[in-house]
């Protein structure tokens, strides 16, 4: 029967949204393949509930008041459905033709690394990690990837996964869906760039939705006051210290100045600089964005120290004034946040382990398992 540590709970749940019923001989003779009235649906799960148990009607009830259904049809919050092997008979090399591809694209275009990373993070937020983030807008719909927020998020990025979803189509055709695509580049790339690897789970569907006024509510601002941050953190199910964790990610990748510039040129009444900036630093960022605003495409990096190696100096910086984006200074500001922020700058491998840990929790939210979404043929149109 293939349980696993997490027992029916994982069994029953594959088996509703039909992901394993064939390596599972018991669970599935009544489920029908489309969306039956919940109290339908009830029934049938107490039936399989109690072959499972062996018949077990205490165990069967505990488990069906439990049972989230409303979620397993409109989306997945925990991973439930995925499995780090899901594409072992249909697309067995999926991760090495996906790791080759982003290899060779890092190496030639090195903002690929960062660029997917913030990609992913910007999936995930906003209706889960569907892809829905690579659509191309069309004369009907704009798509997510034309709100201002997302206008920044790099060629580079896209690119990788487009490549990479057309050498995966090559070998298995149609199987292999691009939010699947979209975690396993950004895991790679935080692996080549130094940081920690964590396991994926696999079988992800892609959105069938991407809609531009989806995006603003979803998506951190640099501006945004601390209480606010933590509170949209925690609006997708992240803690504090995951919030801090997560933003490690800053520890490679760039800013355009326009994100900033108003810490150094324009800060108040008093000063027109951000006192808790280093004040050399702040002269360094006056110098880079002098003429950003008739060359917006003018960047810094987001890590002066290692701008390109996933490390833990961010939260190094932090602590000296050289932190780029006011959501950065307030990591180390914040009484919330601080201790986590100084943990994280002087033990490396905890702050890896907390982030791998919390881009797991990532690459799963909301996920479309099952019957729901789609295997985008191109990554960046829907099936339609
Ligand atoms: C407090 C929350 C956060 C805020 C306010 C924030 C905001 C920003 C901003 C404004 C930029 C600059 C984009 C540009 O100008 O091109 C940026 C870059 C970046 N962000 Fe975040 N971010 C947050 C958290 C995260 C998280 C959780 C991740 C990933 C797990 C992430 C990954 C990145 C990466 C990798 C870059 C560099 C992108 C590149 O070089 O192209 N950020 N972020
Ligand atoms: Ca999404
Ligand atoms: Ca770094």
């Amino acid at each position: 029967m293939g349980h696993g540590t997490r027992g029916w709970d994982k069994d029953i749940s594959n088996a509703i949204i039909g992901l394993k019923v064939r390596q599972c001989p018991y669970t599935l003779f009544g489920i029908p393949s489309g969306f039956p009235p919940l109290d339908a649906a009830r029934d049938v799960l107490s039936a399989s509930l109690g072959v499972l148990h062996g018949g077990n009607p205490l165990l069967a009830h505990f488990a069906t008041s439990k049972l989230p259904y409303f979620n397993i049809y409109f989306g997945n919050f925990d991973g439930r459905g995925l499995s780090s092997n899901y594409y072992a008979k249909s697309c067995p090399n999926v991760a090495t033709i996906v790791g080759s591809v982003v290899t060779d694209k890092q190496i030639r275009s090195p903002t690929t690394a960062a660029g997917t990373l913030r990609l992913f993070f910007h999936d995930c937020l906003v209706s889960g990690c569907d892809a829905s983030v690579l659509i191309s807008s069309t004369p009907f719909n704009r798509a997510e990837r034309d709100a201002d927020i997302n206008l920044s998020l790099p060629g580079d990025a896209f690119d990788v996964v487009v490549r990479a979803k057309t050498a995966v189509e090559l070998q298995c055709p149609g199987v292999v869906s691009c939010a699947d695509i979209l975690a396993l580049a950004a895991r790679d790339l935080v692996v080549m760039a130094g940081g920690p690897f964590y396991q994926l789970q696999l079988g992800r569907r892609d959105g069938v939705h991407s809609s531009v006024s989806s995006v603003e509510p979803n998506i951190p601002k640099p501006t945004m006051p601390m209480t606010q941050l933590i509170n949209l953190f925690a609006s997708k199910g992240f803690s504090v210290q995951e919030m801090v964790a997560l933003t490690g990610a800053h520890t490679i990748g760039f800013s355009h100045c326009k994100e900033f510039a108003y810490r150094v040129f324009n800060y108040s009444k008093s000063t027109s600089v951000d006192p808790t900036l280093n004040p050399r630093f702040a002269d360094a960022l006056k110098r880079a964005c002098a003429n950003y605003e008739t060359n917006p495409t003018t960047s810094v990096f987001n890590d002066v120290m290692t701008p390109s190696k996933f490390d833990n100096v961010y939260y190094q910086n932090l602590g000296r004034g050289l932190g780029v984006l006011a959501s950065d200074r307030g990591m180390i500001q914040d009484a919330r946040t601080r201790g986590y922020a100084e943990m994280y700058a002087t033990n490396q491998s905890a702050f890896f382990e907390a982030f791998g840990r919390a881009m797991e929790k990532l690459s799963v939210r909301e996920v479309k398992v099952g019957g729901v979404g789609e295997i985008r043929r191109r990554c960046d149109a829907f099936n339609g």
